[in-house]
């Protein structure tokens, strides 16, 4: 693809992607379907871009507010934007990963005025001269989380100082690829061994007994390994969570928010295929894109059901006699802006109020199905105390009074009694776990468990 085209095909994805009204995957996916002459290295470079971009978005937005003359039409704004990305880009690809941001935008603009045409001459030197003069300590905050004012306060109120400085150059950095082996069919040794005859390295990952962490983008799906269900696409703080429900033969469990399935098919082999397995979720398209993984997975005891919502009449057969229940609970997903960046700026506030209460409804509808001795987790993807601590206290407070009140499940015995050390048990709330990219290499995840009296 010549520069010119890569550089046209960047501004008109990024059109779309910058007014932020769907995800940016599903943008680029429907861009590169109306775009067929783009072979499957421009879509790479194109996706990279994109990503890249948004990872630092209020840093190139910072630089870019610097331009003389400033630009006069959003479709300027774009062409701007899409050629300090791609430069950026392809200056990051040879670049060490520990080069400063501002470092990395001072080199960015130098190629960028290397490349560009006499019409961009102009606004790139002054970007640069006004850069020049300005020490990158007095650039705003913003610039270094390049998350939207809101996020970003929560969060550096919730973490402090030094952690939210951590936390989000973390998410600022592209997440490994980890999948999961599945121990019905066979041991994670195996996968290992089968993912390197087909040139792909992976490494044991650091908690998950079941998980191999994979670097760059390797194509699996054409792997056996894939097609024939040893292993499955999962991030390891995914797989944890499944981890500490600690379903057990011949159970009756119930993945109460099942998706696509991702943490069905680790309960179901947790279960060894046994047991009563049922995946509910409001979207019955998200159900059906289960049926195929089912398929791989050599499970045969997933019952899905598409709820007309949390309450719907027929969980009622179920109240009382689950054994485990597991809420991923719809949320946020801040935890992923590793994977997703844009959802950053897909996220409200006045969006995640109305997560919180979708979560409280889940929560209580979820915690009916347990039989006396039934443990409960809920999980969310969320680096958000309002949708984490703040959900799962208020609904452990607001039933404590009632007779057979849950009492909150201590989480270290789980962790014993899968050999998996590191995960520090949290001193004020031991049945509570967050997973957080800077300190566990993970998404960010949140997980409390609680068990219904004998
Ligand atoms: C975090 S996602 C689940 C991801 C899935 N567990 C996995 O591992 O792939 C949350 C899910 O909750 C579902 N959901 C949203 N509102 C719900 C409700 N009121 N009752 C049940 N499920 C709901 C969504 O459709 C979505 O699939």
């Amino acid at each position: 693809m010549s520069a010119l085209f890569l550089l046209t095909a960047t501004r008109e994805a990024l059109a779309a992607i910058w007014a932020f009204q769907q995800p940016a995957e599903a943008v680029l996916a429907q861009y590169f379907q109306e775009n067929r002459r783009l072979g499957s290295r421009d879509r790479a470079l194109l996706s990279d871009t994109v990503f890249g971009m948004l990872r630092r978005k209020r840093l190139l937005e910072f630089a870019l507010a610097q331009a003389q003359p400033p630009h006069t039409s959003t479709a300027q704004f774009h062409h701007r934007l899409a050629l300090l990305g791609l430069v950026w880009t392809a200056s990051a690809a040879s670049a060490p990963a520990s080069t400063h941001p501002a470092d990395a935008l001072h080199h960015t603009l130098a190629q960028a005025r290397q490349l560009a045409s006499a019409d961009d001459q102009p606004w790139l030197e002054s970007i640069a001269q006004a850069l020049a003069g300005l020490p990158c300590q007095q650039w705003p905050d913003s610039t270094r989380h390049n998350l939207p004012d809101w996020l970003a306060s929560r969060l550096q109120q919730q973490y402090g100082d030094a952690a939210f400085q951590e936390l989000t150059a973390a998410l600022q950095q592209p997440a490994p690829l980890d999948v999961r082996v599945n121990a019905l069919q066979g041991k994670r040794a195996v996968a290992q061994q089968q993912l390197l005859e087909h040139g792909l390295e992976s490494q044991p990952t650091p908690y998950s007994p079941w998980g191999l962490r994979l670097q760059g983008k390797p194509r699996l799906h054409q792997t056996p390994a894939f097609t024939e269900g040893l292993i499955e696409v999962q991030d390891e703080g995914s797989q944890l969570l499944c981890l500490l429900t600690d379903a057990r033969r011949n159970e009756t469990v119930v993945d109460f928010c099942a998706g696509a399935g991702g943490k069905t098919l680790a309960l179901g082999a947790m279960m060894r295929n046994t047991g009563r397995l049922y995946a509910l979720d409001i979207s019955a398209s998200r159900l059906q894109a289960l049926k195929p993984r089912l398929l791989r997975s050599g499970l045969n005891h997933v019952h899905s059901m598409a709820l007309s919502h949390e309450d719907d009449a027929r969980l009622q057969r179920l109240w009382g006699k689950v054994d485990r229940v597991l809420v991923d609970a719809p949320c946020s997903g801040m935890g992923t802006l590793r994977r997703h960046p844009d959802l950053a700026w897909r996220q409200t506030e006045a969006g995640l109020a109305a997560l919180q209460n979708t979560q409280q409804r889940v929560l209580a509808s979820a915690a009916r199905l347990l039989k006396p001795g039934g443990v409960l987790v809920y999980a969310t993807c969320s680096l958000l105390h309002a949708e984490n601590q703040a959900i799962a206290d208020g609904w452990e407070q607001a039933q404590r009074a009632q007779p057979g009140a849950f009492q909150p499940l201590p989480l270290e015995p789980i962790w014993h009694k899968h050999k998996i050390s590191g995960l520090l048990a949290n001193p004020t709330a031991p049945h509570q776990l967050q997973l957080l990219p800077h300190q566990h290499g993970t998404d960010g995840f949140f997980a409390a468990a609680w068990q219904k009296p004998a």
